[in-house]
């Protein structure tokens, strides 16, 4: 891990100023085309280039399973992760609809499923079958954090081999919205019931019991929230640990990162604890539905594109914006200039 946190520099703020000049000259009022400026100078700050290329995209999902599933705290037994996951290598997710969609190559990554699992189409690359019950003991040894940490980055590099210019990075993990919370109410000294939801669709009587699993956890792990890694290690997941470690990756090699929803935003806040220059190689997709989503979002200063009121993961909120990275490339790229179309320029007074 360190290694690959030793290669990530700032974003170029100049690339990104000179977009913001070119901008000007485009046949439109200032500004007027908004965030999708915004997107546009982040994406030039990202790769320091005036009109850069987001296309191809790579979807990466990573699997998981979480022992404290065994506590009741999700709408759905453990055995669906390795459901979902092969539901995943043959096609019929949503991340897989939207990834053809919009021309994605995807990825599936078993990082920690806690069935075995030899299936064509998934990577394997499982760091321990599952992580333990973090009420009892610490979700996994330190060092299996950085192993996970570690698949995430090979991910990326594979991905970036392949040619991607745009990652989307996705999970999948029955019972990792509780370890998210947990990680999230620590990492951000927040009080445990304000981070919690439904997740899958669990009823508030269950919700309350998730807080009450969590606010044991957190108490018996007594992790140290200024060590993201410990926090990482003792409340995480290893599909956590593998998003981390894609995000580091991303700001690495100078890759936008489309965030997802809740459990990608946690982890994407703790590459950032770990090295504050990932944030701005880090796009966010969607607004999830769930709560804690809003205050990981506010620890990173975060302002979504979309709000489409979704809360599924594996990256299906950060594919469907997609297409608006694509359209702020496509602007930079294609739209007249006000000399260029012989429009006036704005009237200077
Ligand atoms: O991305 C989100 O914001 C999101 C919010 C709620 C649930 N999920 C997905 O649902 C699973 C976790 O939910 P749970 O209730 O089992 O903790 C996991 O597979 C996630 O991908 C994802
Ligand atoms: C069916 C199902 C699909 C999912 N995809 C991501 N998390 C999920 C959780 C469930 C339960």
């Amino acid at each position: 891990m360190h290694a690959i946190v030793d290669q990530i520099q700032s974003v170029d703020l100049n690339a990104g100023e000179e977009t913001r000049r070119y901008l000007d000259t485009l046949t439109k009022p200032p500004e007027s085309l908004g965030a999708l400026e915004e997107l546009a100078i982040q994406l030039s700050a990202i790769t320091g280039e005036l009109k850069p290329r987001v296309t191809p995209p790579a979807v990466v999902v990573f699997a998981a399973d979480h022992g404290v599933a065994a506590e009741g705290v999700s709408a759905f037994p453990q055995e669906v992760t390795a459901q979902m996951v092969a539901n995943f290598a043959s096609g019929g997710a949503a991340i897989n609809v939207f990834a053809r969609q919009i021309g994605a190559q995807v990825e599936i990554v078993d990082v920690g499923v806690a069935a075995p699992l030899t299936m064509q189409g998934v990577t394997s690359a499982k760091v321990r079958h599952g992580t333990a019950n973090m009420v009892v003991e610490d979700a996994m040894q330190f060092e299996q954090a950085l192993a996970a940490i570690d698949v995430g980055v090979a991910a990326v590099e594979r991905a970036k081999s392949a040619g991607a210019r745009c990652l989307i990075v996705g999970e999948m993990g029955i019972a990792n919205t509780t370890a998210s919370s947990a990680m999230l109410a620590v990492l951000t000294v927040e009080p445990v019931a304000n981070v919690v939801g439904a997740g899958t669709g669990i009823a508030p009587q269950q919700q309350a019991h998730k807080v009450a699993v969590i606010e044991r956890a957190i108490s018996a792990r007594q992790a140290n929230p200024e060590a993201p890694l410990e926090v990482l290690a003792k409340l995480g997941g290893l599909e956590i640990a593998a998003m981390t470690g894609a995000y580091l990756a991303a700001a690495a090699h100078r890759l936008p990162a489309i965030v997802d929803g809740f459990i990608a935003t946690v982890a994407a806040l703790t590459a950032c604890r770990l090295c504050p220059a990932v944030r701005g190689y880090l796009i966010f997709g969607h607004r999830s539905q769930e709560p804690g989503h809003d205050i990981a979002l506010k620890a990173l200063e975060a302002k979504p594109l979309l709000d489409m009121s979704m809360r599924l993961g594996e990256g299906s909120g950060a594919a469907l914006a997609y297409p608006l990275l694509q359209a702020a490339t496509a602007m930079m790229r294609e739209m007249a200039t006000f000399t260029g179309a012989g429009v006036s320029d704005k009237a200077k007074s």
